[in-house]
């Protein structure tokens, strides 16, 4: 599917040059909204500290950023020894692993490159990096492929004249372009659809305030900032018709992992009569959990919350709890907006259906 390039394309991420001495590039999203910074990852562990530290982040964007990452371990290993580039991949591939555990899409991502790997058994070293390099890029491609598709099934949702609300940033920066949530407003507003956009600033680290507001307002997307606390007082203003949010991992009855607060607004939304819909790829799926009591949640540094950005904003030594994602129940999900077409009801039975049967388990 070829790309609307009348539109601003992010290009969040990405690789530069071939495989034996190219790297990755990417937006360092902790410099958003008041700085537009490209970084160069050139090895490794510059991947795996992008990744903790959310310089790249987004369920999508993590998986991407890992299966470049990958190339660059099979780099550092050479290209002359087959047996110590088959393990500079595998070893890259499995530390890659330990960047952040909630988004499946990082895991699934993984998963595919090292089955590039044994695949490839026959080939010499340069083909084989080569070859993952040319997973890697097909992931990204993929993905954005896949967001257009969420936006153009999403947008059928979307009324004009509606006020939708969204909490923390599922937009073009937490995948390759474009989006999941934001690719369904994006695509409604593009349609013609007058939308108004309620993001949520979404706390500790402000992704809705520097992403979501920084994206909307640069596709001319009207857009309302307000505190995650207020949300409960804007919907029973009658501002907000729906809700929609993105995921980071999505068990095999729908139960959704994604930004902490994102039960709360589910919760809102319920008590308000409001539809609220999640948006995410078939790559944000595993379908190995049956349910979401066992998705792995993150739990983040305390600073994160006790001196935000710099600033102490709580006494010495307080004792704090920061878990960066919460699990909305599937009964609370009115629609997955997928790639393959909307999941409605939301159920295991609905999900495998759309989805077709499970992929092999992910960690
Ligand atoms: C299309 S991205 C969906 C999710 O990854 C997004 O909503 C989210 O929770 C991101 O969390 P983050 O901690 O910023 O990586």
């Amino acid at each position: 599917m070829s790309l609307d390039t009348a539109e601003p394309t992010l290009e969040t991420l990405g690789w530069v040059g071939n495989a034996i001495d190219g790297h990755v590039r990417l937006i360092d999203q902790t410099r958003l909204p008041t700085e537009f910074v490209r970084i160069d990852c050139r090895d490794v562990s510059s991947v795996w500290e992008a990744i903790r530290s959310l310089r790249v982040r987004g369920a999508p964007a993590i998986g991407i950023a890992a299966a470049f990452g990958a190339v660059l371990g099979g780099q550092k290993a050479g290209t002359g020894d087959l047996d110590s580039l088959r393990r500079g991949l595998l070893d890259a591939s499995a530390y890659l692993r330990t960047s952040r555990p909630t988004a499946v899409n990082l895991f699934w991502a993984l998963d595919r490159i090292e089955r590039t790997i044994e695949e490839n058994r026959g080939l010499d070293g340069p083909t084989l990096l080569e070859r993952v390099l040319t997973e890697a890029r097909a992931i990204a491609d993929e993905d954005k492929v896949m967001c257009r598709s969420i936006g153009r099934f999403g947008a059928e949702l979307v009324g004009t004249g509606q006020g939708i609300l969204t909490h923390c940033n599922a937009g073009g920066l937490a995948t390759a372009d474009y989006g999941t949530a934001l690719a369904v407003i994006f695509s409604a507003h593009s349609a013609g659809k007058a939308v108004h956009v309620f993001a949520d600033e979404t706390r500790p680290l402000l992704q809705g305030a520097r992403l979501t507001a920084w994206e909307l307002q640069r596709r001319g997307v009207p857009v309302t900032l307000i505190c995650d606390n207020m949300a409960a007082q804007v919907m029973k203003e009658g501002k907000v018709q729906m809700v929609i949010v993105g995921a980071d991992r999505i068990a095999a009855n729908g139960d959704t992992a994604n930004k902490i607060g994102t039960y709360g607004v589910a919760l809102l939304a319920k008590a308000h009569g409001i539809p609220f819909y999640v948006a995410a790829p078939s790559s944000t799926f595993d379908l190995s959990l049956p349910d979401g009591s066992s998705i792995p949640i993150e739990q983040r540094d305390p600073r994160e919350i006790t001196q935000g950005f710099g600033r102490q904003t709580a006494p010495e030594g307080i004792s704090v709890y920061n878990p960066a994602f919460d699990v909305t129940p599937a009964q609370l999900i009115d629609a997955i907006v997928t790639e393959r077409g909307l999941i409605r009801p939301v159920d295991a039975k609905t999900i495998r259906k759309t989805l077709g049967p499970p992929r092999s388990s992910q960690s």
